[in-house]
């Protein structure tokens, strides 16, 4: 699914208007009917606080309080007494609410004297994507006072004092509970920084024009469940081990051994044909116990001394690893001889970002997998995550590599500097080994002869939704690295039943 910026999200708004049969009046109809909608079947509330501004934005906020009003709603509408000024399609829905003699219109600088009853809930459809700049006295006042409100909140399209395309100006945002986005993802909700303002995305399908957002380009996609079904292959009937590829995972070393059995799950419930593990001998016992599918290969006695390098094998390296420098050594070593794709996480990126001149050593398209640390690491801090989003582009150009960023929502950076935000996973996933896990799960892919750009997508994806699998078995809070090879099942289950829906009667 594309992201498009503000500026292409309105002229897909205006292209619709000028090439379907539709106007931008009924357009606002349509996105007000979703969002009435939405508020009818998924919020309990009785009566609702619908706060105006004066650009589309408040049209919308008019309109689904004359829609809601019609369900049956308890409705006060908030405006701006003092700006009597409004976009057209605003005015208009503004006049038909007055129309009603129900629904009550006050001055928004009124509300903090009005009885605020518990059930209510408040709608921000003050600023949408119009918003710039940041936020006059009394508006950022009324913001301050509706975010110490305890109440269920809902930002229209996007909450007001927040940008679409990046940081925003505003000293002060509305904090939302959920936001109900017209048609597209925005960029500012992907990042921690401003996605916290958000709370629960919504995508409303309003029906823009499909020939527009085809013919449009944009270096940013989210992963939808259609682009990874498209990537998804099944196992094919005439096949054996031999078909799905041979995996080597370094990991492991004496107090890490943990790190290496994630992976080797991760890989082995992902369909790789072999698993091996090269590992020090004191992790043996262990992970063969552990994970009795994987063989092993001894790279030393606690830590890794002596990598074995074969022709045809698919590697995975740096899970619990460790840096002593017997092992750096060896590493570097071995990353000579390699020519094709690998996988690279943790202590092997923390050893690359030893010396800059290591980066040129990784092969092409080979996919690293850094978290934010061992991000700024590898190519040093930024000040904010879309920064760094810019500094890793530069670099996954310059190296040739694919770059799996890990935050709430990982982005994949492709060296011809695409990004691909996923958004499957969940809060739970944040906690130590799940890392690892993607490491496995990512190796076992490229195995099976999916390209590096598949591996990554189809790869954050599957980790993604084998978090949200075992959030739902175990809660975010008791979810551990090790449920989620363990949830893959489930998923690969559910990814094959809907690609054989799509591609039979
Ligand atoms: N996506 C679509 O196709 C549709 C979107 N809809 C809604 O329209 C808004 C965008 O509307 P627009 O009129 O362009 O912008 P806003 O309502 O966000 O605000 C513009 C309004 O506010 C003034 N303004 C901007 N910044 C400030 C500021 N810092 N302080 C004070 N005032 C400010 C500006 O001058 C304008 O007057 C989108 O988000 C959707 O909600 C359509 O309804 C359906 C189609
Ligand atoms: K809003």
């Amino acid at each position: 699914m594309k992201i498009f910026t503000a500026e292409q999200i309105r002229a897909c708004d205006q292209w619709t208007v000028q090439h379907e049969q539709v106007s931008s009046l009924m357009l606002m109809e349509k996105a007000a009917g979703r969002c009435a909608d939405w508020f009818a079947s998924q919020i309990k509330s009785e009566r609702f606080w619908i706060f105006c501004g004066n650009g589309n934005n408040g049209g919308d906020g008019f309109a689904i309080a004359r829609m809601l009003y019609r369900k049956g709603f308890d409705i006060d509408v908030f405006i701006d007494f003092k700006n009597p000024e409004y976009s057209e399609d605003a005015r208009i829905n503004l006049q038909k609410l007055k129309e009603i003699s129900g629904v009550d219109i006050h001055d928004f600088r009124q509300v903090s004297e009005m009885k605020f009853k518990q059930d209510t809930s408040i709608v921000d459809a003050i600023f949408g994507s119009g918003f710039h700049g940041s936020l006059s006295l009394d508006y950022q006042k009324l913001i301050a006072f509706l975010n110490s409100i305890q109440a269920n909140k809902v930002s229209i399209d996007i909450p007001t004092g927040l940008s679409a395309d990046g940081l925003s100006d505003s000293e002060s945002v509305f904090i939302a509970d959920h936001t109900l986005s017209l048609q597209f993802w925005k960029k500012s909700f992907l990042h921690p920084e401003t996605g916290n303002f958000c709370g629960k995305v919504h995508i409303l399908d309003i029906g823009l024009s499909p020939e527009f957002i085809q013919k449009t380009d944009t270096s940013q996609y989210i992963i939808s469940d259609s682009t990874v079904q498209k990537i998804y292959r099944p196992r094919e009937q005439f096949s054996h081990k031999g078909t799905y590829g041979k995996v080597h995972l370094i990991a492991g070393s004496y107090g890490k051994i943990g790190a290496a059995i994630l992976a080797a799950r991760a890989a082995v419930r992902t369909g790789a044909g072999l698993v091996t593990v090269q590992a020090p001998e004191c992790g043996f016992s262990i992970l063969q116990t552990a994970c009795p599918e994987a063989m092993m290969l001894s790279t030393g006695n606690i830590f890794s001394e002596n990598l074995h390098y074969e022709e045809g094998i698919t590697y995975g390296i740096g899970p619990g690893l460790g840096t002593e420098s017997e092992t750096q050594n060896a590493f570097l070593e071995f990353l000579k001889k390699i020519n094709k794709p690998i996988v690279l996480d943790a202590d092997a990126l923390n050893i690359i970002a030893l010396d800059n001149a290591h980066l040129e050593l990784i092969p092409k398209n080979s996919l690293l997998t850094p978290h934010p640390k061992e991000f700024e690491r590898l190519f040093g801090t930024s000040a904010n995550s879309f920064k760094r989003l810019e500094i890793a582009k530069e670099n996954a150009e310059k190296f040739g590599i694919f770059i799996v960023l890990k935050d709430r929502y990982t982005q994949i950076i492709t060296p011809k500097k695409t990004v691909y935000y996923n958004i499957t996973g969940n809060p739970g996933m944040a906690t130590g080994g799940s890392g690892d896990v993607l490491t496995g799960i990512i190796t076992a892919l490229l195995a099976q002869k999916y390209s590096s750009e598949e591996a990554a997508i189809l790869g954050v994806w599957l980790h993604g939704k084998a978090g949200d699998d075992a959030a739902k078995m175990n809660s975010e809070e008791a979810l551990i690295a090790g449920d989620l090879p363990e949830s893959l099942g489930r998923v690969f289950n559910e990814l094959k039943n809907s690609h054989y829906k799509k591609t039979t009667k």
